[in-house]
């Protein structure tokens, strides 16, 4: 030790001379042994830094597989492989008697596992696709794409907004339409998360567009829209031909800026899409974030619920539309829908183009839906009536479903009463526990 402590510097940058010659040497011996040792060590890193930078090199390269697996980690998702491919083709599989492949995206929201269903039952080759992501219970979404896999629809974990999955599916499956039902639903919740709308309802719709032009044979396109496209609109019922230029909240801003979208890739492409403007879609396997659903919680739970009221005229109402009736007139639209005209890209005359309204034409207050609700429940709703927050809420809504009926023979055929009587046994069969612990 002592030897180490003599060589230190007494001035910084100098060396204490040497005294004894054995010191010397010793320190020439291990300094010509160090210095060896350290260009071993650097020849070594040297080679280990420069397989690191081919391999990061080819991991990066802009190859169809590396994209896929860049993507797939950016957006959470896992799929590929050739056990994935193989479930992928099964599903889509056709019966005979169909012409059908069908990719429904959102397969594990409300209104895609009941179309997906509908579609698989009728002999259609049907292949689900859906992000589950947390806007409400995931459990629900996972309950459904069990439901979804016992009928021999695999719902694919992925998004929309994945370029190298849509081509993946589309090189492995030559879908004849798609079925576009995944979107950021809510008209109030984009308040609170405008940029998951532009995530899903544009961005996602146009990098699903995108898919859909350039693959051949490019499949027609049936897409949700919404009634909240009518906005402020006061001329009732709604049709086709009125204003929707005047959106209440940016869910509706978003799905009339998919309208647009909608035309241009028809225009340019040669895509043939129909737009289907649902009326509050409801019905057992709902969604928990709209009103009869969690009315439905809260009435068994005892809680509180505020039912929304006009300042100036009082009366909010919905034209409440059954899943059922919703389900008929998607399987319609599908039917009715005409080839897209485009191949590899490029347009080759003009396509098909359409919107339509899907509602009851009947339209019920919110309070009414609360009676109804305590009589199925057979529990008083504990109601506060408040004023109708300006928060993506419109007063009324009442569609005119002529032009469906004339070009798809869409008639829905169930009332709110009966609808929600269908809801509300499912309901208590899928959470068992929550009648128990109603105020009854
Ligand atoms: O047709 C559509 O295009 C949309 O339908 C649905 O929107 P809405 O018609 O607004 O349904 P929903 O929220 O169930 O409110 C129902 C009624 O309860 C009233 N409402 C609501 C909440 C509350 O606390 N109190 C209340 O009175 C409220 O004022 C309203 O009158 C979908 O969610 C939406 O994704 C979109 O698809």
């Amino acid at each position: 030790m002592s030897h180490l402590i003599d060589n230190t510097p007494s001035t910084p940058g100098k060396l204490k001379p040497d005294k004894s010659p054995y010191i010397h040497n010793r320190f020439r011996i291990h300094s010509s042994s160090f210095s060896k040792l350290t260009l071993w060590c650097l020849f070594f890193i040297a080679f280990i830094l420069f397989f690191f930078f081919l391999s990061l090199l080819s991991t990066t390269a802009t190859t169809p597989s590396s994209a896929a697996a860049s993507n797939r980690r950016s957006l959470g998702s896992t799929w590929g492989g050739s056990a994935w491919e193989k479930r992928v083709t099964k599903s889509s599989r056709r019966a005979t008697a169909s012409n059908r492949a069908v990719l429904v995206t959102g397969a594990a929201g409300f209104v895609g596992m009941h179309v997906s269903l509908a579609l698989k039952r009728r002999g259609d080759g049907v292949l689900g696709l859906d992000n589950f992501n947390r806007y409400y219970d995931l459990n629900l979404k996972l309950a459904r794409q069990r439901l979804l896999e016992r009928a021999g629809v695999f719902v694919v974990d992925g998004d929309i907004n994945d370029a190298a999955l849509l081509r993946k599916l589309f090189d492995v499956v030559p879908f004849t339409h798609v079925m576009h039902l995944a979107a950021q639903a809510g008209v109030r919740y984009a308040m609170q998360n405008p940029a998951s709308y532009v995530h899903s309802n544009i961005a996602g719709f146009v990098n699903l567009l995108e898919a859909c032009r350039s693959a051949n044979p490019q499949p027609a396109i049936v897409w949700a829209s919404s009634s909240s496209v009518y906005g402020l609109n006061s001329k009732v019922p709604f049709s086709e031909k009125d204003r929707t230029d005047q959106p209440a909240s940016l869910y509706a801003a978003t799905k009339k800026a998919g309208e647009e979208i909608a035309h241009t890739y028809n225009h340019i492409h040669g895509l043939s899409i129909t737009g289907l403007r649902f009326f509050t879609v409801y019905g057992p396997w709902g969604r928990p974030d709209m009103a009869y659903f969690f009315f439905t919680k809260d009435i068994l739970k005892g809680k509180q619920i505020s039912i929304f009221q006009d300042p100036d005229r009082g009366t909010v109402a919905r034209d409440f539309t059954y899943i059922d009736d919703i389900v008929k007139g998607c399987l319609r639209a599908l039917d009715t829908a005409k080839k897209s005209t485009g191949s590899g890209g490029k347009k080759k005359g003009p396509a098909q183009l359409r919107i339509f309204n899907l509602g009851n034409t009947s339209p019920v207050p919110v309070s009414e839906l609360v009676t109804i609700l305590e009589k199925l429940l057979k529990v008083k709703a504990k109601r506060k009536m408040v004023p109708m927050p300006r928060n993506g809420d419109v007063r009324f809504t009442h569609a005119n479903i002529s032009l469906a009926y004339r070009e798809l023979g869409y008639r829905p055929t169930t009332d709110l009463e009966t609808g929600l009587k269908k809801f509300v046994r499912w309901y208590l069969d899928f959470y068992p526990g929550s009648k128990k612990k109603s105020a009854w």
